[in-house]
């Protein structure tokens, strides 16, 4: 398996292209499945999960191109298949994100429960609930969702009573294609919800309330094709922001836009890295120490806890302290030990962790078991004294489109071993 080699000590400078965003992409192919012509999504990322997902769409019998040197990928014809296999969906959870589009237009689907995954319990019963409220039946068997509404669902008033990305997404399709009007309240904001429903309404559903936590769906009895241009990606932006901020650097990120960092950006000035808006990029800078800031992690615009890794590798080597508070997952702290053993000072307790800053950081052989710890070793490395080997490169390459070519092309130390 490929490893990762760091030396780190190099302050970034230069200009790195932001990539179309993972978690915009993979609803936005979820909703090819609701679409009666070709749906043609540009800036799309080439990620191991884009690949997962059309892998998914393939087996339900749509045609998925790829054009990858375009950034294209157009997505054609029918589910002739129902069912989404659990060796699918066990590789990434987004893939139940099928289960909406598939019921809405075809009256039935069968697809694996995801399960946990080694950030928390991740339940997936706002999806079903929401479903149900839409008059689907919903039995769970054998590891399945199976999901029936012979005669289509029906509009319906859901309240989420906890703020949720996914079921947001998968409760907004399936109501494109209900008879009747739907409203979802409390629903999630995050920008890539809005880049779903942009893309949606361009298919020719009818939304209302767009970028609030109040959507009003009109339901239709088809939708169309549509070329979409994906939201360029806010958590790999805040990712290379913090990389440029941890070794003092100064990066231009393009394509980044500061209003979807939400509070990163806020977040990141008081600690004292400058993010300035430059044309359609964004500037980070550090050229004074950093201080230590606390954080909580909470839905859009609140700090994203897909930053909060990131943030805490940023963090350890801070002037004073910091305490992180993930309020999103129960078990997204994972990254603490190996940061520690890279010299860090943190103790997570419960929800929080408090991170008492060093001067320095060294070198170690480390590995995470999810995306975002992995890129925070990444980052650490990059401040450290040393070299760093980061193992398990999968989780990067779920959410990290060329990682190391990115950063080795701003001036830092960095290699993949292949293995
Ligand atoms: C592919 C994708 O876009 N993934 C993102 C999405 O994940 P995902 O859509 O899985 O995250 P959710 O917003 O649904 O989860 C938020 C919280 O709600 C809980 N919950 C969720 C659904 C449900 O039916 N019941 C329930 O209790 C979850 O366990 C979690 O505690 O949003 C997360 C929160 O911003 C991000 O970290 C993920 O990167
Ligand atoms: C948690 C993440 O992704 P997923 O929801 O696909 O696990 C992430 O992108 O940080």
């Amino acid at each position: 398996m490929d490893r990762i080699r760091i030396r780190g000590g190099q302050p970034l400078q230069g200009s790195i292209p932001i990539s179309g965003a993972k978690n915009a992409t993979l609803p936005l192919m979820a909703a090819g499945l609701l679409a009666s012509g070709p749906l043609v999504l540009r800036n799309a990322p080439d990620l191991a999960d884009i690949a997962t997902m059309r892998a998914l769409l393939i087996q339900h019998g749509l045609t998925v191109e790829h054009d990858r040197e375009a950034r294209t990928l157009t997505i054609a014809g029918e589910a002739t298949s129902l069912e989404a296999p659990y060796d699918l969906v066990r590789k990434m959870r987004a893939s139940v994100l099928v289960l909406g589009p598939i019921v809405a237009r075809h009256g039935k689907a069968r697809v694996s429960l995801p399960g946990g995954c080694s950030i928390g319990t991740r339940p997936v019963d706002l999806h079903l609930k929401g479903l149900e409220a839409m008059g689907a039946t919903i039995t769970l068997d054998a590891g399945y969702i199976e999901a029936e509404a012979p005669h289509g669902l029906k509009g319906a008033r859901i309240i989420f009573p906890v703020v949720s990305v996914g079921a947001t997404e998968n409760l907004l399709m399936a109501a494109c294609l209900a008879d009747g009007e739907t409203e979802l309240v409390n629903a999630a904001r995050e920008p890539e919800i809005e880049d779903l429903a942009r893309c949606l309404v361009a298919m020719g559903a009818e939304i209302e309330g767009i970028g609030t936590d109040r959507l009003h769906v009109v339901g239709r009895r088809s939708l169309g094709g549509a070329v979409h241009d994906i939201v360029p990606d806010r958590i790999e932006a805040g990712t290379y922001a913090c990389a440029a901020a941890i070794t003092g650097g100064s990066v231009l990120l393009q394509g980044a836009r500061a209003e979807h960092l939400g509070s990163v950006a806020r977040t990141l000035r008081e600690a004292g890295v400058a993010v300035e808006p430059e044309g359609d990029a964004l500037r980070i800078s550090r050229l004074n120490g950093l201080h230590g800031v606390d954080v909580m992690t909470e839905p859009f615009p609140g700090f994203a806890t897909d930053m909060q890794a990131q943030f805490m590798a940023l963090m350890a080597v801070a002037e004073g302290a910091s305490m992180i508070t993930e309020t999103i997952f129960e078990n997204r702290f994972m990254h603490v030990p190996e940061l520690n053993r890279m010299g860090a000072r943190i103790n997570a307790h419960g929800a929080s962790a408090i991170v008492r800053g060093v001067p320095k950081l060294s070198g170690a052989p480390v590995m995470a078991t999810d995306l975002r710890a992995s890129v925070s070793l990444i980052l650490a490395g990059l401040a450290a004294e040393g070299e760093t080997i980061v193992n398990r490169v999968y989780h990067l390459d779920r959410g990290y489109e060329r990682v190391e070519q990115k950063l080795a092309a701003v001036g830092a130390d960095i290699e993949r071993l292949p293995g």
